[in-house]
């Protein structure tokens, strides 16, 4: 009895143990079902994270572009890698050159403008002007980032202030007969140039000063000379100035970063740019009133070099040509 009750005991716990080990078997298919479950809710939880972020960024991106180009719509209007003959635009001056430029008839525009041309100056010409230049400045130059170089008074960046080319020696020494009379026949062409586009006689114009070599770098300005990227119109800071030319002795992206010229178009509300990238050679000119609002990028890296050549209608205000008979 007691082997039976025994044996029964033993069959109990054998279904007992067949029964827990079922359900253990189905705990386990349960728990893997669960896990299953999970693994499934987190991946797509993970996914529906990812589609979020995406179209998030891409909203971002989207409204970043969209304010950046509301805020600085830019056209090129010349670029490094053209070579133009002539690109030119003509629109209404403002009232106030107007106004003033009206007291020479002469020389008052069909129409105000600005214009480029890679094919005025030949590239060997600018060789010398640069050589000139970079020598010069070389041996004197401002401890800012704005040096200039006035044939015409003398005047040269040195540290935080002008010294006089013409008493330094070993400056004088570097000047060549043939370096200003190219300097002189540059200035000619750029003339007759402004001339024919604006359509006024070349002997209503006038050189003017100041009319100077510059070379701008990113050096921290020590003094407001130096700062060069200023937003201005050349009448408002040159008085005497009707016509701006500037001619460009070395190149963007090639031989320095950042300093592309920018005319600032449209009305305060809606700005927009219009942008040349200097070239060696380039020449670029304008009428000098608040219809040519513009400005120069900071340079990043490198030394960029250019001439400001400057023309007034106004006899009183002209400058005579470099004289070049001192000069070996
Ligand atoms: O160097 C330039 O491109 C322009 C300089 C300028 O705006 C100026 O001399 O008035
Ligand atoms: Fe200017």
């Amino acid at each position: 009895m007691l082997r039976r009750n025994v044996n029964n005991k033993e069959r109990i716990n054998g279904n007992a143990d067949i029964k827990t080990s079922n359900n253990i078997t189905k705990a386990q298919s349960n728990l893997r079902n669960i896990n299953a479950e999970l693994q499934n809710a987190t991946k797509y939880s993970t996914h529906r994270l990812w589609t979020r972020a995406v179209i998030a960024t891409s909203l971002m991106v989207v409204v970043y572009f969209y304010s950046q180009q509301r805020h600085s719509k830019e056209t090129k209007f010349a670029l490094a890698k053209e070579k133009l003959p002539l690109r030119i635009e003509k629109f209404e001056c403002s009232n106030g050159y107007k106004a003033e430029i009206s007291r020479y008839p002469n020389c008052v525009p069909k129409k105000c403008g600005r214009f480029v041309s890679d094919q005025l100056v030949e590239h060997d010409e600018v060789e010398v002007l640069l050589d000139l230049a970079s020598k010069i400045l070389s041996m004197a130059g401002s401890s800012g980032g704005a040096s200039v170089l006035n044939l015409h008074t003398g005047a040269l960046s040195y540290k935080e202030q002008f010294v006089n080319a013409y008493r330094v020696p070993k400056v004088v020494a570097e000047l060549k007969q043939y370096q200003l009379g190219i300097y002189n026949s540059v200035k000619n062409k750029i003339k007759e140039a402004i001339a024919e586009q604006f359509e006024i006689p070349a002997s209503s114009l006038y050189l003017t000063d100041p009319t100077f070599f510059s070379r701008l770098t990113n050096a921290t300005a020590k003094t407001m000379n130096d700062e060069y990227w200023h937003e201005h119109v050349d009448k408002d800071t040159y008085e005497s100035f009707h016509y701006t030319s500037l001619l460009y002795l070395n190149t963007y992206q090639k031989d320095y970063r950042g300093g592309r010229f920018i005319f600032i178009d449209g009305n305060d509300d809606n700005p927009t740019k219009s942008a040349i990238e200097p070239k060696k050679a380039r020449v670029s000119a304008f009428t000098s009133g608040a219809e040519n609002l513009h400005h120069v990028e900071q340079v990043i890296e490198g030394e960029r070099y250019a001439i400001t050549i400057s023309f007034t209608c106004d006899p009183d205000q002209a400058i005579p040509d470099l004289q070049i008979k001192n000069y070996n």
